[in-house]
């Protein structure tokens, strides 16, 4: 388990912080969907939690008893593949020994595992967005991660290919268990995967509400459909509020 409490977060020079008073707890293999409204601090939240920036007040505390630090992989809301490189190369750069072999046959599995088994040695631009979204998954996986932090990754995709990386990235957590904190503006993606839904304020981000979703998986599509209307209805997204 993870307990996170941002007492504030304040960027230089602003005259107001982005996050303040910000808590909760994310369970071992839990999928923790972040919703809030645009601006309100979710990158910044998960940029904290990554450590990438570690400038706030508060605190973010693994209880495991084991000292080896946490694996992190992030997803963004877009690929940032280096176009210069192959896909296989893009996948191995995060690796500490890139030329290995062992780094190199696991690229490969991962890249079978994202369904792009013989597309190693092709570049970035060769492919669609969603591909592309599947190479920064497989290099998010590269890492091993203990918990995945995900910046709205279906974000201006088509809705076929959305909807494959979805499947994809529940399939691959399923199969992985690893905690996965997901950012997105859309509802009902959030009930479509998550265990549980944090709702945010505007900045300064707070949570102000939290849901746990309990329907079963694999999720109907008449239930998240209801079950989205049901929690739109008491939660104003846009003014990140209740309603
Ligand atoms: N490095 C930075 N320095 C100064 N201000 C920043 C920095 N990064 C983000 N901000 C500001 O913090 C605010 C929140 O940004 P952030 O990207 O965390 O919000 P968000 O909820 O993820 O937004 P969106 O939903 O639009 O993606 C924005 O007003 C942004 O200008």
């Amino acid at each position: 388990m993870m307990n996170v409490h941002i007492a504030e977060k304040r960027y230089p020079n602003a005259s107001v912080p982005i996050i303040k008073d910000l808590r909760f707890a994310l369970n071992s293999g839990e999928f923790v969907a972040i919703v809030g409204p645009s601006g309100a601090g979710k990158s910044s939240l998960l940029n904290l939690i990554a450590g990438i920036d570690c400038k706030f007040e508060g605190s973010i505390r693994d209880q495991r008893t084991s000292l080896t630090p946490l694996n992190v992989g992030m997803m963004f809301q877009e690929a940032r593949l280096m176009p210069w490189l192959t896909l296989l190369e893009n996948v191995c750069l995060v690796s500490e020994s890139q030329k290995s072999t062992l780094t190199i046959q696991r690229a490969h599995t991962l890249l079978n595992d994202v369904g792009l088994a013989g597309l190693a040695d092709q570049y970035p631009n060769q492919l669609s967005g969603g591909m592309q979204r599947r190479v920064a998954l497989a290099r998010a996986l590269m890492a091993e991660p203990d918990i995945m932090l995900l910046d709205e990754p279906l974000v201006s995709l088509d809705q076929p290919a959305a909807a494959e990386l979805r499947e994809l990235l529940l399939s691959v957590w399923q199969a992985r268990q690893f905690t996965v904190v997901y950012v997105t503006h859309q509802l009902d993606e959030a009930v479509a995967l998550a265990d549980r839904i944090l709702f945010l304020s505007t900045s300064p981000a707070r949570v102000i509400r939290e849901e746990i979703i309990e329907l079963p998986r694999p999720r109907r599509r008449q239930d998240i459909d209801a079950l989205n209307i049901d929690l739109a209805d008491r939660v104003d997204l846009l003014n990140g509020r209740m309603a």
